[in-house]
């Protein structure tokens, strides 16, 4: 870690910095970061929060902004040294048009990349997804796989296509001369499914259960094995990849890193029991309780729903065709490549990532 004797010079720009990966970079900086002169947190909806942190030594420069306007994503990266670029559209819901999530994702991504260019920032990390290797669309399982490992990542659905995309334009960018006539360094990081707190999914889960009296009933089987992740981890990741691509450029540059740390390999929803059992509800089932084609008709008839509601209301469930792919096809990782690379380890113990969502769902109980 950098001594605090350090001097502070550094400017941070956080892209999405309000969302839930992105508060937890933004807060992570403020602890971690004693080089910080000023972090500027770039966001189309700036949270409340915010205030309480320009109560320090760090100056905190909120800039409520849109990454598809280039011009409003150049105003906030001049004079930065590093941009983390965490806004995006994170929807397999269906909420927003595909169009929509290009435009967000992919130029939105390409908007923040020509603004390093053009303004001279060197520095540009990108919250990239495991999405982006897969599932794919022929349900193959990726079974503790690493950076390496080869895997047929053809994708149909936006949001998987977008952040493939987006992850390519950032690392084809790694080298290309800034204003001033130095490289732009890049590299992204793909985290699997993030947890912890302020994690909206699993909120809608527990609040699912209350409804169902306490019970959620298993869907999947409990052999398909999903990768999660720390949300505390991957801004911990994040942080240092900022703090050492500097200095190990040539190693880093134009790299892709897993985000993982100890959280076990479970099924999607017994992982989710980690948190949730403890706070009440309970899943009813050791194997799911629906075939699988019922489960498909289900997913089928939600797309249906959500088509024919669209002109009254935004319908947008947890079941559609692709969640459901998602969520019945193992996807985990085993790496230590972000370790070898920049001195990866995990911040958060398995232990304390968990106590600390439990401890998070039990307040979100106040807000069911
Ligand atoms: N949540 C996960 O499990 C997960 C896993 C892997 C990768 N990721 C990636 O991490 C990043 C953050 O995800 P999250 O889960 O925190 O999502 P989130 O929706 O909580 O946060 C995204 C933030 O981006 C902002 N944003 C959206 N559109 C914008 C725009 N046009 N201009 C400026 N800001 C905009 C939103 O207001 C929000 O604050 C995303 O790029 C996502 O693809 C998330
Ligand atoms: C209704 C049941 C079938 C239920 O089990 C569905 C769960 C489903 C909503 C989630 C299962 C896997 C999740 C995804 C995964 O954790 C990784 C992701 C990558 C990240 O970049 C964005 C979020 C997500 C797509 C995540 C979304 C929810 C699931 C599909």
């Amino acid at each position: 870690m950098a001594n605090s004797a350090q001097t502070q010079e550094l400017v941070y720009l956080v892209t999405g910095g309000c969302g839930f990966l992105g508060e937890h970079v933004v807060r992570m900086l403020l602890q971690r970061e004693p080089r910080l002169r000023e972090l500027r947190i770039f966001d189309l909806h700036l949270g409340p929060w915010l205030e309480e942190l320009k109560t320090g030594p760090v100056q905190v420069t909120a800039i409520q902004g849109d990454v598809t306007q280039a011009h409003e994503v150049a105003a906030a990266v001049a004079g930065a040294h590093v941009v983390i670029h965490t806004a995006g559209l994170v929807d397999v819901f269906g909420k927003t048009s595909p169009e929509t999530i290009h435009e967000v994702n992919v130029q939105g991504t390409q908007n923040v990349i020509e603004a390093c260019v053009q303004t001279g920032t060197r520095f540009l990390i990108y919250t990239s997804s495991m999405e982006v290797v897969g599932p794919n669309i022929k349900g193959q399982p990726f079974y503790r796989g690493n950076e390496n490992t080869p895997y047929e990542a053809v994708h149909r659905h936006p949001y998987p296509c977008s952040k493939a995309l987006a992850e390519r334009l950032v690392l084809e960018a790694n080298g290309r001369e800034v204003l001033g006539g130095l490289p732009l360094v890049t590299c992204a990081l793909r985290p699997t499914g993030i947890y912890g707190e302020g994690h909206q999914i699993m909120k809608d889960f527990y609040h699912q259960g209350l409804r169902l009296g306490g019970r959620l009933f298993r869907a999947i089987p409990a052999s398909v094995e999903h990768g999660r992740v720390y949300v505390g981890n991957v801004a911990w990741m994040h942080v240092l990849v900022a703090r050492e691509l500097e200095h190990r450029a040539a190693l880093m540059g134009g790299q892709v890193y897993f985000c993982y740390d100890n959280s076990p390999y479970k099924s999607y929803e017994d992982f989710n029991m980690e948190f949730l059992g403890p706070c009440g509800l309970r899943l009813v089932g050791t194997r799911p309780l629906m075939p699988y084609w019922l489960l498909v008709l289900l997913a089928a008839l939600n797309t249906l729903l959500q088509w024919l509601l669209r002109p009254l209301l935004l319908y947008a469930p947890l079941l559609n065709p692709y969640t459901l792919a998602v969520a019945n096809t193992t996807f985990t990782v085993s790496t230590d490549k972000a370790r070898r690379h920049f001195g990866y380890e995990p911040l958060f113990s398995w232990e304390e990532s968990r106590t600390r969502t439990i401890r998070w769902v039990r307040t979100a109980e106040g807000s069911a």
